[in-house]
């Protein structure tokens, strides 16, 4: 069904169309790349959507998980700040509000966002058959869709789910974050972004929540002071943390395909290097992969390799989850606005103005307490070989963070380059972390040295200060010009 009309051509009737630009693909990155490719042309797009309209991240990703976390940190908070009185969890409101979020899984809204946009939504599954040509199989028919000028793929990516645990039917993101049924006992399996995120909001609905990780650490590809104070949150909140536990086997007698967010049948057995480990429910979270099967790659000559190593035609263009660039919301919908710009200024004979320096990608996990990073890891750093200076501070060490409540918990810390000063990446543990790493984004961006930096004077008392108590933590020579 196409939703709106705005801007095809009929080639052939209704079984043939024609715009300038096909997003297959409608997430956060796919609208992007569709609205910048456009804007302040001529040029027309169509939007291809077999779900909803908005993706992953604002239906079963990045908007319920965060809808349902908030209200958990703010309960959290009133325990631990003198003055209030301590807010409990509702968990039938806590399920409204993330239902309220997710717009009742309705995507009418974001519709009406295309039409103002001037995009044209086709709903149904895209595949490429040939250059520039994308066939389109939705509830009424088979379209065939044609691209004057290009295609953009931005299919996102699909949870892993190794063969082990395919008929035990485990719960994967989409469960956790769209959850009815409340599990008395939940195991989930990996110590990433979404273990340590819906640990918390599983455990504040009431499930018993073990987490059997893999590696000795959480949040791996973090600084590890990161995970350590992650995995002390946790524990403190009642959660059981196995690291270093690898499973070996899964049983689960009566598998149920019950639909999203409910419980899937009888009971399940983990055998583990742990012990055997009984649940309700298991929830799979270890990692996701770019959704490049079944897209026709082949008929254009492509491996779903070529699109993540970006090997692609000029009239071809990858953006978000599906591109294998870091998963991440923000940074697929930057990638797809520099896409977009780029076909817009190729069709008009110009090329379109892009810094020379690679934007940092940052990363905020709503875990207890917050975790935010950008740019290198000190490890990173080092094996990039530069000549790395840190500085390490308590989140408390500033009047700003320490009034934020009774107990601050965490560490941050600046990840410098020595000879050129330049700032390489920035990590936060505590409140506001999510605000604080911004700075760090903008200082890398805008490539200001640390010298330079610490003329940018905060507000006392801001939690921003904590980026004083940093830079004075550098060594004295680092503070003032070579
Ligand atoms: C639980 C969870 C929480 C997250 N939280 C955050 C967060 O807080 N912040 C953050 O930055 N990131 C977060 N992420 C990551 C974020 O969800 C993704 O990076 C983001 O959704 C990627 O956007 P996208 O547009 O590339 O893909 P998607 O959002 O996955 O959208 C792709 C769209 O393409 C459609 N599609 C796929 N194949 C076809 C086809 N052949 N034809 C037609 N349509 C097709 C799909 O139906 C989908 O609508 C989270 C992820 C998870 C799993
Ligand atoms: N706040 C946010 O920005 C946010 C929130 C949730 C998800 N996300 C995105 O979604 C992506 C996927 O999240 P995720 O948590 O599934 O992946 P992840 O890559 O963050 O973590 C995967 C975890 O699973 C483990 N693992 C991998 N293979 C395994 C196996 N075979 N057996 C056992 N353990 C295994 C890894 O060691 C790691 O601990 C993330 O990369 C992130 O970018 C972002």
């Amino acid at each position: 069904m196409i939703v709106n009309r705005l801007g095809h051509r009929s080639l052939a009737g209704m079984d043939e169309l024609e715009y300038d630009v096909i997003v297959i693909g409608g997430g956060p990155a796919g609208e992007n790349a569709a609205q910048y490719a456009v804007e302040g042309t001529d040029m027309t797009a169509v939007i291809v959507e077999r779900e909803l309209l908005g993706g992953e991240c604002s239906y079963w990703a990045c908007m319920p998980s965060k809808a349902l976390l908030r209200p958990i940190a703010v309960a959290d908070l009133t325990a631990d700040l003198p003055g209030v009185t301590t807010a409990h969890v509702a968990p039938k409101a806590l399920l409204e509000r993330r239902d309220a979020w997710v717009s009742h899984y309705d995507d009418a809204g974001q519709v009406t966002w295309a039409e103002g946009a001037g995009l044209a939504v086709l709903r149904g599954d895209g595949r490429l058959t040939g250059e520039r040509t994308v066939r389109v199989s939705g509830s009424d028919g088979e379209r065939t869709v044609r691209a004057r000028r290009a295609v953009v793929i931005a299919t996102g990516s699909a949870a892993h789910v190794p063969q082990m645990y395919a008929d035990a039917l485990p719960w994967d993101s989409r469960d956790a974050t769209a959850v009815t049924e409340v599990p008395d006992r939940l195991v989930v399996i990996g110590g990433g972004v979404v273990a340590c995120e819906a640990a918390i909001w599983m455990s504040a609905l009431g499930s018993e929540v073990t987490l059997v990780v893999r590696d000795q650490r959480l949040l791996g590809r973090t600084e590890p002071f990161a995970g350590e104070a992650v995995l002390e949150g946790l524990r403190g909140r009642g959660v059981t943390v196995l690291l270093g536990t690898d499973v070996t086997g899964v049983r689960r007698e009566g598998p149920e395909a019950t639909g999203v967010g409910r419980i899937h049948g009888s009971t399940v057995t983990l055998t583990t290097s742990a012990g055997d480990l009984e649940a309700d429910e298991v929830l799979l979270s270890i990692g996701r992969a770019p959704r490049l099967d079944d897209l026709g790659l082949d008929s254009v000559g492509l491996v779903p390799d070529d699109v993540t190593g970006g090997r692609l035609p000029e009239w071809l263009h990858a953006v978000g989850d599906a591109s294998g660039g870091p998963p991440l919301t923000h940074w697929g919908k930057h990638q797809a606005r520099l896409v977009g710009a780029r076909i817009a200024a190729s069709a008009a004979g110009e090329v379109a103005w892009e810094p020379d320096r690679e934007a940092p990608v940052p990363q905020v996990v709503f875990s207890d307490p917050e975790v935010a990073s950008v740019g290198l890891t000190e490890a990173q750093a080092r094996d990039a070989g530069h000549h790395v200076v840190t500085s390490r501070v308590p989140t408390s060490s500033a009047a700003g963070t320490s009034l934020l409540r009774d107990h601050v918990a965490g560490h941050a810390q600046l990840v410098v380059d020595a000879d050129s000063r330049l700032l390489l990446g920035a990590t936060f543990v505590g409140p506001e972390a999510g605000e604080l790493v911004h700075a760090a984004t903008v200082a890398i961006t805008g490539g200001v040295p640390v010298h330079v930096l610490r003329h940018a004077v905060a507000s006392y008392p801001t939690a921003a200060e904590l980026w004083l108590r940093l830079l004075e933590e550098l060594p004295r020579e680092l503070r003032t010009p070579a």
